[in-house]
């Protein structure tokens, strides 16, 4: 692909880590010469500054010590030519800079480009470009260069970070000090997949893309997941053709959380959705009269794609080796992880199963699993989801701000819907019961776990901003 793009979620994303990133880019240096490609980053950074803020009188532009803060002087001589008002600050030892950023260096001099250590009063539509730190980034800021992020962060105008946001880790998305808060990063030769997930989404801000005349010819590390193909139902269809779906969850107190997975279900076009409640009392009343209440030995579990753990409590365990025995296709959810993670015995039976399986935890969940922290698990979702795909042969979708989809031997996909007003009592239920739908329907484990993610993210995206995005509406919006 030529040119610059705003990231958009009408399609797949390759993504490429640091390393790869590192390859790609000696690859093509050998191929296009030197410092070749820190003019082709220069001038895309210095053209989407003019498309974002046409009505600039000034661009503070902050320059690191690496080929990072090349790329933001290159950025300045083009905005110089261009009649701007640049002004740069430079963090570089001119005795200890790379040949790129070194020739970069000079060409900004001898434009005539101003530098100075005190940061201008910008205005809002003015525009600060941080082009500090970027796939170098290794240890936390401190003094002078944290000031400087600091400023960036408080700055009155909006902020354009170059490659990455200074701070933020390329493979993993997470920040160990100081990171700068932009509100569009340009990042070049390669989409990095700390950028949508961790607090990437938080920090990029609108990704832009620039291969610089490149193609990745790398294996991606994984992928941006973009829409679930429109699947049209045919006229000579019944509600078989669709799947059924039985939610196994719901212990004394509990019921809502088996209720939400189950709506989800039906909503999501599951053709009939068993609810059977671990808890014995009365049938709750929904607002959707279509769930059949079964008692859980009722459910023919080899013909099922079971959502199993919705409210279950501490009573799933009981269930769960029958279930991890017979059932069709099954979604393990919340109580039904913490069973399993407690469990040995029962994670052996999960290794052992053949049919599609899926797990969604959370952060937490996916550390009990993984026994570690839920900062371990943070500090590189990719891995962790992997990891427990691997280790238990199953789909794992790792919630969270950009949730991770891994399934055994597959580069992972990071998800790019959704937002914080997810973040609600039962909207994990309703994500269950997308994914059983989905499987019902005939999605294969990892497709079913994708589209569901994609969906339950969408529908929060386009949320009415005055009204409230409760769990049961959310389910309810699904079709
Ligand atoms: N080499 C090339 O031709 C190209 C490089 N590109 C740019 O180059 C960047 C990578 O360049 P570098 O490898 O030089 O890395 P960076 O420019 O991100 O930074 C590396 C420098 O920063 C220092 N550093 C790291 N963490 C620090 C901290 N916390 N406090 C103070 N100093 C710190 C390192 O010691 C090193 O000197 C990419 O992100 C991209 O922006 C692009 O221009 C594409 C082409
Ligand atoms: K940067």
């Amino acid at each position: 692909m030529r040119g610059m793009h705003p990231i958009t979620l009408d399609r797949a994303w390759p993504l490429h880590g640091g390393a790869a990133t590192r390859r790609l880019e000696a690859q093509a240096i050998a191929a296009a010469g030197p410092h070749v490609l820190m003019r082709r980053a220069g001038l895309a950074a210095a053209r989407l500054a003019l498309a974002l803020a046409p009505h600039a009188r000034q661009v503070w532009i902050a320059c690191g010590p690496g080929n990072n803060g090349g790329d933001g002087l290159e950025a300045a001589m083009h905005l110089q030519h261009w009649g701007r008002q640049p002004c740069v600050r430079w963090f570089g030892d001119e005795h200890r800079l790379a040949p790129d950023a070194a020739a970069s260096l000079a060409r900004a001099r001898a434009a005539g480009v101003p530098f100075t250590d005190a940061m201008p009063e910008l205005q809002p539509q003015d525009l600060a470009i941080d082009a500090l730190l970027g796939l170098g980034s290794a240890r936390p800021a401190t003094g002078d260069l944290a000031a400087c992020i600091a400023a960036l962060n408080a700055s009155a105008a909006p902020v354009l970070a170059i490659d990455l946001p200074t701070g933020l880790a390329a493979d993993t998305g997470q920040a160990n000090g100081p990171a700068v808060q932009a509100q569009h990063t340009l990042s070049l030769l390669t989409l990095k997949p700390g950028l949508f997930t961790g607090v990437g989404r938080d920090l990029a801000g609108q990704v832009w893309f620039d291969a610089l005349q490149q193609c990745a010819t790398a294996q991606a590390d994984a992928t941006l997941a973009g829409p679930p193909p429109t699947r049209t139902r045919a006229h000579a269809s019944h509600k078989g053709s669709y799947g059924d779906v039985a939610v196994l969850g719901g212990a004394p107190g509990m019921r809502g959380a088996a209720v939400l997975a189950g709506s989800a279900a039906l909503h999501a076009g599951a053709g009939r959705v068993y609810v059977a409640a671990l808890d014995s009392g009365p049938d709750l009343t929904t607002d959707a009269p279509e769930l059949m209440w079964r008692a859980p030995a009722e459910l023919a579990l080899a013909r099922l794609t079971v959502a199993c753990g919705c409210g279950g409590g501490p009573q799933i365990a009981a269930w769960l080796p029958q279930v991890l025995a017979e059932a069709a296709q099954l979604v393990l959810d919340a109580d039904a992880l913490n069973a399993l993670a407690a469990d040995e015995g029962l994670q052996d039976r999960l290794r052992q199963r053949r049919q599609p399986t899926v797990l969604t935890p959370h952060p937490l969940e996916a550390a009990r699993l993984l026994g570690s922290s839920t900062a371990a698990v943070q500090a590189d979702r990719l891995a962790a989801a992997q990891t427990l795909a691997e280790r238990f042969g199953a789909v794992v979708v790792l919630k969270g701000s950009g949730t991770v989809v891994a399934a055994p031997g597959q580069a992972p996909a990071i998800n790019p819907t959704g937002n914080a007003r997810l973040a609600t009592a039962g909207t994990g239920d309703v994500l269950a019961g997308f994914v059983a739908s989905h499987l019902a329907a005939g999605s294969s484990a990892s497709e079913a776990a994708r589209h569901a993610v994609y969906q339950h993210g969408a529908l929060a995206d386009a949320w009415p901003a005055g009204q409230a995005l409760t769990a049961s509406a959310l389910a309810r919006a699904a079709n």
